[in-house]
């Protein structure tokens, strides 16, 4: 057991899949994994393991933002020995190219938080993707002819910004899309010495206002899920 965990030490896989939304979590579970089973409901967060081709496989919720997404895996990695980290997560499209459901691989996360420059005394730090799950989901994805795009994203601490516009500067850039979480979970990642990924789906575009359904961002996000599933 941890503070936000009640796991039992072993009921937690090396390989842990990281949905923002507990219920993503809970029909990830039921549809993926075998013999799964519930090992965390504390805080509604729920967190399953199960298995995916005889390799058990665990898949928790995060909740939302860099500081609920950074509690469950530094107590994943350090109370209960989880090796690979692997994000799960929807995401806000800044690039006219990108159309809902498109997935993206987040080599790189820039943030707005202040976490990186706390640590670096006002500097920055580049959270980083592990190369290894990185090249195994683009090798998954490219068999399997799921269209996918690599790059930077953001990893905003802010979901309803002021200013419609704000992401043009980002977008300017080359950075992909926003989501909420993935520069906590790689800095936590390159501190402990584990494996991180964040593979991601469009849900909405800034560029043209579209948007999926919250059904669909619990049920229907299937595609990344399954390269994340082949990408350990
Ligand atoms: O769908 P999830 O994985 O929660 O990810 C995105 O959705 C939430 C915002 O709606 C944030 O957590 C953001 O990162
Ligand atoms: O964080 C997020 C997630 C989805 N869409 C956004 O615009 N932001």
């Amino acid at each position: 057991m941890s503070i936000h965990l009640e796991a039992k030490k072993g009921e937690i896989a090396e390989t842990v899949l990281l949905p923002g939304d507990p219920l993503r979590a809970k029909w990830i579970a039921e549809t993926y994994l075998e013999n799964s089973i519930c090992y965390n409901d504390v805080r509604g967060m729920l967190g399953f393991t199960g298995t995916y081709h005889g390799e058990k496989v665990s898949v928790q919720g995060t909740g939302m933002g860099i500081p609920s997404a950074m509690i469950y895996c530094h107590e994943l990695i350090n109370e209960y020995g989880v090796k690979n980290l692997i994000r799960v997560g929807s995401a806000g499209a800044f690039q006219k190219d990108l159309k809902l459901m498109d997935i993206i691989i987040a080599i790189s996360a820039s943030t707005n938080s202040s976490l990186n420059k706390m640590t670096f005394n006002g500097a920055d730090f580049a959270p980083t993707a592990n190369f290894e799950l990185l090249m195994k989901a683009v090798e998954y994805a490219r068999k399997n002819e799921i269209d996918f795009k690599a790059g930077n994203v953001l990893s905003s601490d802010i979901f309803y910004d002021e200013d419609p516009d704000y992401y043009k500067k980002w977008a300017d850039h080359g950075v992909l899309c926003a989501e909420m979480e993935t520069a906590g979970i790689y800095t936590l990642a390159a501190r402990f010495g584990v494996r991180a990924l964040s593979i991601l789906t469009v849900s909405d575009s800034l560029v043209n206002g579209e948007e999926i359904s919250a059904d669909m961002r619990e049920q229907k996000l299937g595609e990344m899920v399954e390269i994340a599933l082949n990408s350990f």
